[in-house]
C-alpha cells in the first residue's frame, strides 16, 4: 500500500508535530537519543458512549514505519528553519544524523479488527527514544481516526442487524485522505460497500450505488428517467423514487420494473431519501408486494446513524438496505477518539526496564507504567476479561486477581486454567524489520465480525452498555500504586 507519493515527495517523516522535532534535537544534543524507551498507545474512554472500540489503522502504521526516513526535501526544509535571532535552528550534525536514521524499533500491536478497551495498549513501541518520540503524532493520527470510524461503522452495522449498510460518505468526509481512510475503516467495521470508487481501486472494497435526483431532473418526466436508466443498467436498477412525489415515484418504478421483467430482467429495488422513512418504506413494501415485486429491495438514506436505524427498526420500517454517509465518515457525534501515546519505561544499564509514571490529579490520566502486554481470556468463545500484565510476570494458572486501573476496589478473580487466552499485542516489527504479514482487508473485516461475536451483547448495547472488565495484574497494580505514592511524596517534599 502506498500513501500518495507525489504530494508528500515520497516522505512522511515530517508528518509530525514540531515539538517532536525539537525534542528529537534536544534528545540528540543531550546524548539521550539512542536510549531505549517503551511507549504505549491507548485510549481512556470508548467513543460514542459505547461499550467497545474496534481497532483499525495498523496497515497504515506499518506502511508509515516501513517508509520512515527523512528525505532530501525534509532535510532541506529543516536546514532552512531559523530561530528568533535568525540563526539556523538545527545543527548540521543533527540533520546528518536524521538523514541517516533508520527505523529500528520493535512494534507490537493489536491486529486490525480487534475489539479493544480503555487503558490497554493498542500499540507498543520500543526503541531509540528519538524514534519513539517522532512516531507519536503520526501513529496517533492514523489510529485515532481509523479506529474511531471502524467503531462507528460497527455500531451502525449492529443497528442494521446484518442488513447491508452501503457507505456513501465521500462527499462529506474530512478531505481526500480522510475519505479514503474512512471508507477502509467502514468496510472493516462491517459495511458492505463504498460509493468511493478510488477506495474500491486502492483497497479492493466492493463499490456500489444507485443514482441521484439530478438524473431524474435531467429528463422531462420521472418515468422517462427510470426507463433510460433501465436501458443503461438492466441488471442494476435501484430507482430513487422521491424526487417529486414518493408514491407516484414508486408507481413509476413498478411500471419500469414490469418493462424490465418483460425483457427477462428484474429491478433490484428502490431508494427513498426523504420524508418519514418508516411510513414511506411500509407503503412502498405494500405496493411492491401487491404488484408482484416481493423481492425488490428498499434502500433508505438521509442522515442515518445507528440511533435512527434502531428507531426505524423499532417502527417496523420495511427497509432492507441502509445508505449511510455523513454521520458515519465524520463520526458525527464524536469527531475524535482521543487515544494518547505515553512513555511507559526506559531501559536501564542492567538491561531491565525502569517503569515511568505520569501522575495526575485525575486518576483516569495516570498511565500504566512498565513494559507490559495484554491478555484476553475467553470462556466458551466469549471474551470474559482483559488483563494488562508485565511481560516478565509469571501468571498463576490457578488464580489471579485483576484490578481496575481507575477504581482499585473493582476487582475480578480469574482462573486462567479454565479459559482460553489470547495475547493481544502481536509482534509487528523487530529492530525495524517487519515480522508481520498484513491480512487481506477481507480477512480483517472477518476478524472484526468474529471479534464482535465474542463480545456479550450487553457490551454492544448502543447506550448505557455493560462495562467489560479490564484490569491490571496484581503485581502491576502494586508497582503502579507504589510509583504514584512515591511520586506524590516527592512532590510534597518539593513544596516544603
Ligand atoms: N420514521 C422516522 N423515524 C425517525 N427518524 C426518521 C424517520 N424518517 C426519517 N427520519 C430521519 O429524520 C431526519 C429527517 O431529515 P429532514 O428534516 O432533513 O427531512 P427530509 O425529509 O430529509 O427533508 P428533505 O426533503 O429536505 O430531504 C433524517 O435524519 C432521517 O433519517
Ligand atoms: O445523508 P447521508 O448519510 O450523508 O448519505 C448520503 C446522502 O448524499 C446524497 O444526497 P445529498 O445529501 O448530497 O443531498 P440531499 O440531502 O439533498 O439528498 C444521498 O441522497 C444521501 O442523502
Ligand atoms: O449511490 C448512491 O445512492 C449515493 C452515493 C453517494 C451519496 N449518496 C447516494
Ligand atoms: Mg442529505
Amino acid at each position: 500500500m502506498k500513501i500518495t507519493k507525489d504530494l508528500y515527495q515520497g516522505s512522511l517523516a515530517l508528518l509530525t508535530d514540531f515539538y517532536q522535532v525539537t525534542m528529537a534535537y534536544a534528545y540528540w544534543k543531550s546524548g539521550k537519543a539512542e536510549e531505549e524507551a517503551v511507549f504505549n498507545l491507548f485510549f481512556r474512554k470508548h467513543p460514542f458512549q459505547g461499550g467497545f472500540t474496534l481497532a483499525a489503522g495498523l496497515e497504515y502504521v506499518i506502511d508509515y514505519c516501513k517508509n520512515f526516513k527523512f528525505g532530501v526535501h525534509d532535510i532541506t526544509y529543516l536546514k532552512e528553519m531559523k530561530d528568533k535571532e535568525g540563526a539556523n535552528m538545527f545543527d548540521p550534525a543533527f540533520l546528518k544524523y536524521l538523514s541517516e536514521m533508520k527505523f529500528s524499533c520493535d512494534i507490537d500491536a493489536v491486529e486490525e479488527g480487534t475489539v479493544v478497551f480503555p487503558n490497554a495498549p493498542m500499540i507498543r513501541v520500543k526503541g531509540p527514544l528519538i524514534q519513539c518520540q517522532l512516531l507519536e503524532t503520526p501513529l496517533l493520527n492514523i489510529f485515532n481516526f481509523q479506529t474511531l470510524i471502524a467503531t462507528k461503522a460497527a455500531r451502525i452495522n449492529l443497528a442494521a442487524q446484518g442488513e447491508p449498510v452501503l457507505e456513501f460518505g465521500l462527499r462529506r468526509a474530512q478531505g481526500i485522505d480522510g475519505a479514503l481512510a474512512a471508507s477502509r475503516a467502514s468496510y472493516i467495521g462491517g459495511c458492505t460497500s463504498t460509493s468511493n470508487v478510488m477506495a474500491g481501486k486502492l483497497f479492493g472494497i466492493p463499490v456500489s450505488g444507485t443514482h441521484a435526483h439530478s438524473w431524474i431532473m435531467s429528463f422531462e418526466t420521472e418515468l422517462e428517467a427510470f426507463e433510460a436508466y433501465a436501458e443503461a443498467f438492466p441488471d442494476n436498477c435501484i430507482f430513487l423514487v422521491d424526487t417529486y412525489d414518493t408514491i407516484n415515484g414508486i408507481k413509476n418504478a413498478i411500471k419500469v420494473g414490469n418493462i424490465l421483467r418483460s425483457r427477462g430482467k428484474e429491478m433490484v429495488g428502490i431508494r427513498i431519501d426523504s420524508g418519514d422513512l418508516a411510513y414511506f418504506s411500509n407503503v412502498a413494501r405494500q405496493m411492491l408486494d401487491e404488484s408482484g415485486f416481493p423481492e425488490a429491495k428498499i434502500v433508505a438514506s438521509n442522515d442515518l446513524d445507528e440511533h435512527i436505524i434502531t428507531s426505524l427498526k423499532g417502527q417496523e420500517a420495511s427497509i432492507n438496505v441502509w445508505g449511510v454517509g455523513t454521520k458515519l465518515v465524520t463520526a458525527f457525534d464524536q469527531p475524535a477518539l482521543g487515544a494518547v501515546y505515553k512513555l511507559a519505561a526506559i531501559r536501564i544499564e542492567n538491561g531491565t526496564y525502569a517503569p515511568k509514571i505520569k501522575v495526575s490529579q485525575q486518576s483516569l490520566k495516570i498511565n500504566v507504567p512498565g513494559y507490559h502486554n495484554v491478555k484476553r481470556y475467553y470462556s466458551k468463545g466469549k471474551a470474559v476479561a482483559d488483563m494488562i500484565y508485565l511481560e516478565d510476570q509469571e501468571i498463576d494458572p490457578k488464580g489471579i486477581v485483576i484490578i481496575d486501573p481507575i477504581d482499585s476496589t473493582r476487582r475480578k478473580r480469574i482462573m486462567p486454567l479454565f479459559y482460553q487466552e489470547e495475547i493481544l499485542l502481536k509482534p509487528i516489527f523487530r529492530n525495524g524489520k517487519l515480522m508481520y504479514k498484513s491480512p487481506a482487508l477481507e480477512e480483517i473485516r472477518k476478524r472484526a465480525f468474529e471479534q464482535l461475536e465474542t463480545l456479550d451483547k450487553t457490551h454492544k448495547r448502543l447506550i448505557n452498555p455493560h462495562l467489560y472488565p479490564v484490569g491490571l495484574e496484581e503485581n502491576l497494580h502494586h508497582l503502579r500504586t507504589d510509583l504514584v505514592l512515591k511520586a506524590q511524596k516527592f512532590d510534597q517534599k518539593d513544596e516544603k
